[in-house]
């Protein structure tokens, strides 16, 4: 893809001298400008909010601030490649759509149109557990792009399982269990909005069409919703988990398993001892623990003790291009793109979303070009000075 990022710089300067007044923005901060002009307070602080005080959002993003790009000159990198390998695939940039669920509260075609846009990137789509449409739908959207599976660990080991299957069936080629969300953080903003948006039965798409979900329900979901959002709300999470249940998992999919929500050393060397493929270093966007440690912070760390074994991923504070080639540097393989996303589906639709992920592509591939990089693969620590 050589070029990629000048080729959309030009096609948005294309537009001089007139500019189409209905085009999408280009700031981050303003399509979170447009999603609060569109959504109600409960939709737009259930995704804009975190956990508490905010203080591990705040974290999220000073992290970034502490490390900064030295540029080299003279480095022939008319060229590039933004090409990463993760489990023998090839994909075409190292950017990835994070999982996020209950897209249906932000735009009515929720995670089809996050999937479709991720699709025409070439960026791999990791749909929710907590998704609104079921995961064969969101398969379908996507034909052969690629796209991983995103798993909140039943208390029902039947329903993991099935979800695990089912997952394998429709095509997703990696597991993605997220460790962090055993329950619901202490969320400011939700609790001052009186706004759970799975009672109001957004978020149970893949638990409604789940075979053994509804096997150990007395009525349908379809004729008595209300009872089985309660047997969902009983059995979603489950703090009882520990590392030895990973065999669980192991000995039900052959597909790679990545754990999300990894921050301290010693569990990515748990993490390693217990035979997994991949780990994503996360707080979740800081929704889950206030006054956590940003996740760029955590991920050197985790890096040092993973020492290239398997992948390494990141997410919680990418926004712009400079953001990917510091984490890249840092060590990450690959990143998640969550927020912006989201804004971008509230804005535009799979519009919004195809434009921030472009944007956030050319942005990256311009970045390391001006840093004098010519490939992802080749970033390391040497592009970053630490400022104290
Ligand atoms: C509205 C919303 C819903 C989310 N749902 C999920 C989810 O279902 N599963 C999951 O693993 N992470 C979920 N996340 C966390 C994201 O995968 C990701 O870790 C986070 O968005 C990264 O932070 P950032 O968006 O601030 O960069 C969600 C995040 C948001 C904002
Ligand atoms: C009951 C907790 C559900 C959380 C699922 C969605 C999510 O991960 C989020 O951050 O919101």
């Amino acid at each position: 893809m050589p070029n990629f990022g000048n080729q959309v710089q030009f096609s948005l300067y294309q537009t001089m001298p007139n500019p189409d007044p209905e085009r999408l923005p280009v700031v981050y901060e303003e399509w979170e400008k447009r999603a609060r002009e569109v959504l109600e307070d409960g939709p737009f602080y259930y995704v804009a909010g975190g956990a508490g005080g905010e203080s591990t959002m705040q974290a999220n993003l000073q992290a970034f601030n502490r490390w900064k790009i030295v540029p080299r000159m003279l480095r022939e990198v008319d060229d590039r490649d933004l090409t990463v390998e993760l489990f023998g695939d090839t994909y075409d940039s190292p950017l990835m759509h994070a999982p996020i669920g209950v897209q249906s509260i932000i735009h009515p075609d929720g995670e089809l149109a996050s999937a479709r846009a991720s699709a025409e990137m070439g960026v791999p789509y990791i749909t929710s557990s907590a998704s609104t449409k079921p995961m064969e739908e969101i398969a379908k959207a996507m034909g052969d792009a690629p796209k991983w599976f995103q798993l909140y660990w039943n208390k029902d080991q039947d329903v993991t399982a099935s979800f695990v299957k089912r997952a394998e069936a429709s095509g997703y080629s990696a597991i993605v269990v997220t460790l962090d969300t055993p329950m619901m953080a202490w969320r400011e903003y939700d609790l001052k909005n009186v706004y759970l948006p799975f009672l109001i039965g957004e978020g149970v798409g893949n638990y409604f069409t789940d075979p053994a979900f509804c096997s150990k329900l007395s009525k349908s979901p379809k004729v008595d919703p209300a009872s089985a959002i309660m047997h969902w709300a009983k059995t979603f999470g489950n703090p009882g988990l520990t590392w030895d249940d990973i065999a669980f998992l192991r000995k039900h999919t052959r597909l790679p398993i990545l754990l999300k929500g990894i921050l301290h050393p010693d569990d990515a060397k748990l993490a390693l001892d217990h035979g997994v493929d991949g780990v994503i270093v996360s707080n979740h966007g800081g929704r889950q623990v206030d006054g956590a440690l940003g996740a760029l912070e955590a991920l050197p760390q985790v890096c040092d003790v993973i020492q290239d074994r398997i992948p390494v991923l990141m997410d919680s504070g990418i926004r712009r291009g400079a953001d990917v080639i510091k984490a890249l540097a840092l060590g990450a393989k690959a990143v998640l793109v969550g927020r912006p996303c989201m804004y971008g589906l509230a804005a535009a639709g799979e519009r919004g979303v195809k434009e921030v992920l472009q944007n956030m592509m050319a942005d990256m591939d311009i970045t390391m070009a001006l840093a004098g990089e010519r490939s992802v693969s080749g970033l390391d620590k040497s592009v970053l000075r630490e400022s104290k």
